[in-house]
Order: C-alpha cells, then sequence, then structure tokens
C-alpha cells in the first residue's frame, strides 16, 4: 500500500466534503427561503419531492447505484424541510413496526414518527389536526387488503397523498438463541399467515400461535416471556434486543406490503402518478362490468380492484379501485364523470406519485 496514494485520495475527500457541507448548506438556506414564501401554510410538497427524487436518479452517472442516491437525497429533503418544522407522522405502533419503517422510508429520519395504539387512533390524530400525516398498510402480497384501513377510509375526510412499497422479511426471534423449549410464538395475524408453511414445517404442532396487535408488539412480548418467540422484522429485533433464530421465514420471498400516505392536502401531478377511488355497487349481475366500461372507454389502466362489503346495506359492495394517471388527466377526468352518471357514490381518495424508493 502506498502511503502518498492513500493520503491523496483522502486529501481529496476531504476538500470535496467540504464543497458537500457547503452546497448541502446552500440548499437548506433555499428551501428554507421557500418555506418562508409558503407562509406558514403546507410546507411537504409530495409531488415535488417524487421529481426530485426521480431526476436525481435518472441524472446519477455512478458508480454509486440509483436507489441509493436517492435514498440520500431522502434524508437531505428530510432534513431540509425539518428545518421549518418537521412533520409528525402517525403510525401504528408500538415502535419497530413494519409501518414505522414505512414512515421513515417515505419521510426521512427528520420526520417525528408517532406510534398509535390501532390504525383508527393513528387516521384521528391526523383528522384533528394533532398529527401532520398518518401511514397506514393497505396491501400485501401474500395476504391481500387490510380491511381496516379500506374501511377507514370510506369515511375519512383524509386524501391519499402518496404510496411506500416495502419488502417485508420476517424473522423468529427470542430472547436466547435456541429453538427448543417454546411455548408460544407472537405475532401480528398477517405474519402469523405469511410465515403458516413455515412453521408447520420448522415448529412442533404443540407451540401455540398467538395473534397480537403488531409486530413489535409481539417482539415486546417474547422479550418478557423467556419461554416464547416473535416474529418480527429486524427493526423490532433490535428495538427489543432479541436475538434471530431463523432469518427470512416468509413463505413468499417477494413478499411486499404496500402502505398509503394521507393528510389534508391535494397533490399535483408529476407524469407518473395514480388515482385511487371507492366506488359502490348493488349486489346485481352486470354491475362490476358496468361500472368499469368508463375506464375502458378513456383508455384508463386499472391497477388494483378490491371489493369489500358496504357498511350500508346487506350485500352491497364498494369498490376500492387504483388507476393509473391524475386525476387532473383528461382521460381520466371524463372516466370519472362518466362514473359518476353510473352510481349514487363515487369517491376520490387522492391522486398522488408513484413510489420513487
Ligand atoms: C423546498 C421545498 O419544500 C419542501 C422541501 C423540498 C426539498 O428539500 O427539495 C421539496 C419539497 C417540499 O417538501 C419546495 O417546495 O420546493
Amino acid at each position: 500500500m502506498s502511503e502518498q496514494l492513500l493520503k491523496q485520495h483522502r486529501d481529496a475527500i476531504d476538500s470535496i466534503d467540504v464543497q458537500i457541507l457547503n452546497l448541502l448548506n446552500q440548499r437548506a438556506q433555499h428551501a428554507r427561503d421557500i418555506g418562508e414564501i409558503k407562509g406558514g401554510g403546507i410546507i411537504y410538497r409530495p409531488e415535488r419531492e417524487a421529481q426530485v427524487l426521480r431526476r436525481i436518479k435518472e441524472l446519477n452517472p455512478g458508480p454509486l447505484a440509483g436507489e441509493s442516491v436517492a435514498r440520500l437525497f431522502r434524508e437531505v429533503m428530510s432534513e431540509c424541510l425539518a428545518l421549518e418544522k418537521p412533520l409528525s407522522i402517525a403510525y401504528l405502533g408500538p415502535e419497530g413496526t413494519f409501518t414505522q419503517l414505512a414512515a421513515l422510508k417515505h419521510f426521512g429520519h427528520a420526520a417525528r414518527t408517532v406510534a398509535c395504539g390501532s390504525i383508527d387512533e393513528a387516521f384521528r390524530l391526523v383528522e384533528s389536526r394533532t398529527l401532520d400525516y398518518v401511514v397506514a398498510p393497505v396491501e400485501n402480497s401474500t395476504e391481500g387488503a387490510i380491511g381496516r384501513t379500506l374501511d377507514l377510509m370510506v369515511s375519512s375526510p383524509l386524501k391519499i397523498c402518496g404510496e411506500v412499497v416495502l419488502r417485508i422479511h420476517h424473522h423468529l426471534l427470542r430472547k436466547d438463541g435456541t429453538q427448543d423449549g417454546i411455548r408460544r410464538v407472537y405475532a401480528h395475524a398477517q405474519a402469523l399467515a405469511q410465515c403458516h408453511e413455515w412453521l408447520n414445517k420448522n415448529l412442533p404442532a404443540s407451540v401455540e400461535r398467538v395473534s397480537v396487535a403488531s409486530n413489535a408488539e409481539a417482539a415486546r412480548l417474547a422479550a418478557e416471556e423467556p419461554d416464547c418467540a416473535a416474529i418480527a422484522g429486524q427493526a423490532a429485533a433490535e428495538r427489543y434486543n432479541l436475538l434471530k433464530l431463523a432469518e427470512n421465514i416468509e413463505d413468499e420471498p417477494n413478499n411486499t406490503t404496500r402502505f398509503l400516505v394521507l393528510g389534508h392536502q391535494d397533490v399535483g401531478p408529476t407524469g407518473q402518478d395514480k388515482t385511487s377511488i371507492i366506488v359502490s355497487a348493488p349486489n346485481r349481475p352486470g354491475a362490476v362490468h358496468y361500472l368499469l366500461e368508463p375506464l375502458a372507454a378513456n383508455g384508463v389502466s386499472m391497477t388494483k380492484f378490491e371489493s369489500r362489503p358496504s357498511r350500508a346495506g346487506l350485500w352491497d359492495y364498494v369498490f376500492f379501485i387504483d388507476m393509473e394517471g391524475h386525476v387532473q388527466d383528461a382521460n381520466l377526468a371524463a372516466a370519472l364523470e362518466d362514473l359518476r352518471q353510473r352510481t349514487a357514490f363515487v369517491k376520490v381518495l387522492g391522486a398522488y406519485p408513484l413510489a420513487v424508493l
């Protein structure tokens, strides 16, 4: 190893770091000035943030990966915004849940994440403007829809302003490092379902499977009860000081959860957007076909279609539809207009940028 060469590179890094430092602070100053122009109104702009991150990925010459530079800029923006006022984000707690991870992935680590006892409470705290945004799981690639989030959106005044996609890895965790003598496994019902086959194969049938409010709650219980284990993710393992008996025990290797970000604002178009709506339909032959006709007729692609029993009438349904595009796009606006002629209830939940990270 040439000491001389090493020193040259380190000197170069030192001088680049000074430039990065100055540029970061110049950037922060502009963000602060923009905050003043906004005059105390809403400072967080999801459409602008998505555009900044997409542009960084497009311009990135490497050798750093596009994902890596986007993550770094995510944190830079988070800190710039926090100079005005850190955003407060409600999520289903306790600390260490996948929802908290999703919130930090979307807003960066300068945001203040606030653990709530339920998804309902998280919605309420944002509806009352006690907190700024809520992040809630909406669907999992293995287990399907998260019913509670869907049901809350039917009547909530909150609007979707973003989505977060997170790969979910589950681990079997315990206070000490052996699989012997486990009496009970705690996990969220979704995690138990997502690891069902692994559990059947690897743990004796006598081990009780107990569903609790969240994965982090499962980890907390396992930390207190030495003869019990938990299924949870990395963050919960670290938070509750548990050892990993087995890693990545989810049955489906591409296990992914999609989360929604909801707040009080409408989000402008970015060119790569999604619009989510709820429509009602009577339980009649051909009703769904009739509802979807306007989408096909206007060239609108549907990315999700989910039905839930309506609370209003027995065997009536509400449909959750995600479409490519923004409500301000002409074809999507025309499809919505037509749809409104065909059914009594159409609610636009929000138009928002596709997940970038
Ligand atoms: C600076 C702004 O405000 C916030 C901070 C941003 C940033 O640091 O780039 C981007 C969007 C907003 O969330 C802006 O609106 O441009």
